[in-house]
């Protein structure tokens, strides 16, 4: 990365040059290994997919990035997805109050004794039956569906196949996370799949709510520490149960995985707590 020094004032003109009274300006903008720079435009793209919209489609300068933004026109990418993938947990939490016990408790534990019920960065790494739960709701319902990917050459696939240049892939994280081959009864909600025992041997690439490879989700441990965060805080003032008054949710598959009428859920306060 470039640096900025703001004691000159300067500013870039939205490309290479600084500018601003007074020049030369002590500034270099940022660049990758190739010496490319990027342009305010780029950077404001950046900030927009972030905050308010994905879909643009992307410069394709390897020509290795997605065809199009991995989220769709008009999803903000930053919390949409967060949303549905929390959404979708406290639905599983609410269905399991088992697991949403065991989750409470460990909060419980990890906060008792403390003049306040902040969680702290060094918590995060303190909550491992809450993270299976997470893990195990993004299997069940990953927030972001399917990824898709423009091949820029043939590629030969183990069987004699190739799937020639130019062709457009969509790969399918809802049905690699419900391949009965790799994830047995599917359709159950079982933490423990997560557990440390349980993992092993199992290949990486069938588990892939953030995707896999260079263009994988830049805010994936972000969003990790999110739902950690809203879990413990939701969990250690109130129970979750299912709205049984309603019909089952049934999932709407956009680019971000919804229910079709929302999802409702009871909300009650712990006993005790202010
Ligand atoms: C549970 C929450 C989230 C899920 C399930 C998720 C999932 C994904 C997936 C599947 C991709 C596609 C990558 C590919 O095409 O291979 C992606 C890309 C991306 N995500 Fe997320 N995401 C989440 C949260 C976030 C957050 C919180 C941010 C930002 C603060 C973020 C920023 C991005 C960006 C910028 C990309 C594009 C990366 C690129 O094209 O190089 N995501 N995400």
């Amino acid at each position: 990365m470039g640096s900025i020094d703001h004691r000159a004032g300067g500013q870039w003109d939205g490309g290479h040059r600084p500018v601003g009274p007074g020049g030369p300006w002590l500034i270099s903008p940022p660049q990758d290994e190739n010496g490319h720079t990027l342009l305010d435009e780029d950077i404001a793209a950046e900030a927009e997919t972030f905050m308010f919209e994905g879909g643009h489609e992307l410069p394709g300068a390897t020509g290795q990035e997605p065809l199009v933004s991995p989220h769709s026109p008009n999803v903000p990418i930053g919390h949409d997805t967060t949303a549905s993938g929390l959404a979708w947990l406290f639905y599983n939490l609410a269905g399991h109050p088992e697991h949403q016990e065991r989750c409470r408790q460990e909060v419980q534990e990890l906060l008792a004794g403390r003049d306040t019920a902040d969680i702290e960065w060094e918590d995060l790494s303190q909550m491992p039956f809450t993270t299976m739960c997470i893990k195990e709701s993004l299997r069940l319902h990953p927030p972001v569906t399917a990824v898709s990917r423009r091949c820029t050459e043939d590629i030969p696939l183990r069987d004699g196949r190739v799937i020639p240049k130019g062709v457009i892939c969509l790969m399918s994280i809802y049905g690699t996370h419900h391949n009965p081959d790799l994830w047995p009864e599917p359709e159950v909600f079982n933490p423990l799949r997560f557990s440390p025992e349980n993992s092993k041997g199992r290949s990486p690439s069938s588990f892939i709510p953030f995707s896999a490879g260079p263009r994988n989700c830049i805010g994936q441990s972000f969003a990790m520490a999110e739902m950690k965060v809203v879990v413990a805080l939701t969990l250690s003032r109130f129970v979750l149960r299912r709205d049984t008054a309603r019909p089952p949710p049934r999932r709407k598959p956009e680019l971000i995985l919804r229910a079709e009428n929302g999802l409702w859920l009871l909300l009650e306060p712990l006993l005790g707590v202010a």
